[in-house]
């Protein structure tokens, strides 16, 4: 695994009558998209409160690329609330000129780089409207550029694709990668498993307030896989018997078609599998049944594991 970007080390933060966060430790790499996962009330919104400094671990500390994380490091974060909080009243373009001019763009540099944004959101002719008269997707995309326009190396999005129609999710992620292959870190919380996919290198999931599971992507998909596989064969010649798996389920597909769900039992590979069945049958498909993060997200917070 490539170098931390930044780190919690066990933090731990309790509320009155609650724990939100009990000695969580997440390690996010420098330049990769990372995902923060879990339940309503899982406490992640109050792990990037605390990475923000908005608020403070009562125990724990935060690491920032390299040091233990200090005030003046929030001018090198980008951070996009769930809460969304712009002026309704000041007009568009005026009002992101000037929260551009206090991250410490130049005006002319802020109108430079707006307008560039504001094309390929293609929200450029509502740049001297109110606020109020975008609708909900185009206010978080202001929002969105507000966050990303002073190109800070860490950018953390809470919920980014939440009031988002499915083409400007699109858009959204599309943009995220692009900010990823410019060297920028990324972290953000979400609840839509499919974006996850998309678009995550690793992630960290906390149920009850507590890290259960953490890693890449990859790695966690295929640590989930159950040695279930999809098969579509001609119904010519019926499958082979074997030791090497299963039949779990069959099911006709049409008078030419059957297609299996199938267990494997021994250690053979895929391609052997695939040999041995072909061998008898003409295979229309075979694809083995790796989890989706939605499907590992359910059985983990479920504690169907
Ligand atoms: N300021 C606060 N005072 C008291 N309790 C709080 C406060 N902030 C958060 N909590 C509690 O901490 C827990 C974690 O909340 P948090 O907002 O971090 O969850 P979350 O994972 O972001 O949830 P969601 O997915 O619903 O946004 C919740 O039980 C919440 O009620």
């Amino acid at each position: 695994m490539n170098e931390s970007f930044l780190e919690a080390r066990q933090v731990t933060k309790r509320y009155a009558n609650h724990t939100a966060l009990e000695e969580v430790s997440i390690q996010v790499p420098k330049g990769q998209v990372f995902g923060l996962l879990g339940p309503n009330g899982a406490g992640k919104t109050t792990l990037i409160r605390i990475i923000n400094r908005i608020t403070a671990p009562d125990a724990g500390e935060v690491w920032f690329n390299g040091h233990l994380s200090q005030p003046q490091d929030i001018y090198s974060i980008g951070y996009l609330p769930e809460e969304r909080g712009l002026y309704k009243k000041m007009k568009v373009g005026e009002q992101a000129i000037y929260l551009a001019q206090l991250k410490g763009l130049s005006r002319q540099e802020a109108k430079k780089r707006l307008t560039d944004w504001f094309n390929r959101f293609d929200i450029m002719p509502w740049w001297n409207k109110k606020l109020e008269e975008l609708s909900k997707g185009m206010q978080q995309k202001v929002q969105f550029v507000i966050t990303v326009l002073h190109r800070p190396p860490l950018l953390i999005f809470d919920e980014p694709f939440s009031g988002f129609d499915p083409v400007n999710a699109e858009l959204l992620k599309r943009e995220i990668l692009k900010l990823k292959e410019e060297g920028h870190t990324i972290i953000f919380s979400t609840h839509n498993m499919a974006s996850v996919e998309e678009i995550c290198d690793h992630i960290a999931l906390i149920n009850h307030s507590q890290v259960v599971l953490q890693g890449a992507v990859q790695d966690i998909r295929s640590q989930y896989k159950s040695n279930q596989y999809e098969l579509t064969v001609r119904s010519d010649n019926p499958l082979p018997e074997s030791d090497a798996f299963e039949v779990v389920d069959s099911q006709v597909v049409d008078a030419q078609t059957v297609s299996y769900k199938l267990r494997k039992l021994t250690s053979i590979s895929n391609s052997e599998m695939l040999s041995l069945i072909g061998a008898q049958t003409e295979i229309i498909q075979f694809s083995e049944c790796i989890p989706s993060m939605n499907d590992i997200f359910i059985r983990t917070v479920e504690g169907k594991i």
